[in-house]
């Protein structure tokens, strides 16, 4: 089923959060069904959550597309680095609902995690991609290669207290970015995203969609 939800995402001074948009441009995320908008006459990015429940998860490569690269790291970038510009008393956003999505991928955090971690990075066609002809042995290799892998994992895991430690990282990572934002008045909510283990990127989209729901 379809769900179609449009996200406004409008910086505080859009002429020093966005870039320079010469001309409208779009980008379609395939896996997380994100659109992705720039309106050189608003300067004003869209984003919509086009559909959910896929259950593929995307290719690495549109994901961090050049044009999306550029569109969040310079966001986040300009917020961060702003010293040489002056800092207002004032909140930088108003009323602006700003979230910021930290993208990463993802570590099994128990040892029955492994497993099905280990067979979604390997149904991963960016991980290990087959000729097309025959793209349809993906999951069945991804299976295959994951069972025989997990016991030597898991004991690689164990060793390391049990899990990854990649979500708890990337979770201090986004704490301490927020914090930094909110040092230069700027109230935004940061989510992590993972291609390959929770919380999905998908998840975290639909929670940052929740920003917008009144
Ligand atoms: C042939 C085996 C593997 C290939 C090829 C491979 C490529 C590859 N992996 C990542 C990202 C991650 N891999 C992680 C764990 C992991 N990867 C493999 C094997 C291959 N990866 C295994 C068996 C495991 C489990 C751990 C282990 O047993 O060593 C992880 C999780 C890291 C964590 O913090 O837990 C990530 C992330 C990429 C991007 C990639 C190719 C581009
Ligand atoms: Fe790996």
């Amino acid at each position: 089923m379809n769900q179609s939800m449009n996200i406004r995402i409008q910086s505080p001074s859009p002429s020093l959060l966005l870039p320079p948009a010469k001309c409208s441009s779009r980008w379609r995320c395939p896996c997380i069904r994100v659109q992705l908008e720039t309106c050189a006459s608003s300067n004003l990015s869209k984003m919509s959550l086009i559909s959910r429940g896929s259950s593929a998860w995307c290719k690495i490569k549109p994901m961090f597309s050049e044009s999306l690269t550029k569109m969040y790291s310079s966001q986040i970038e300009v917020l961060v680095t702003s010293r040489a510009q002056e800092v207002s008393d004032t909140p930088a956003v108003g009323d602006d609902k700003i979230g910021v999505l930290l993208l990463n991928l993802g570590g099994p955090e128990t040892l029955e995690d492994v497993q099905p971690f280990l067979f979604n990075l390997f149904a991963d066609p960016d991980i290990i991609r087959l000729p097309r002809l025959f793209r349809f042995l993906q999951k069945p290799l991804a299976k295959f290669i994951s069972v025989a892998r997990a016991p030597k994992s898991k004991e690689g895991y164990a060793s390391i207290g049990g899990g990854s430690p990649l979500r708890q990282i990337t979770d201090a990572q986004a704490e301490e970015l927020r914090k930094a934002l909110s040092e230069k008045n700027v109230l935004a909510k940061v989510y992590v995203g993972m291609r390959y283990w929770h919380p999905f990127t998908e998840e975290a989209i639909e929670q940052v969609s929740l920003l917008w729901v009144v």
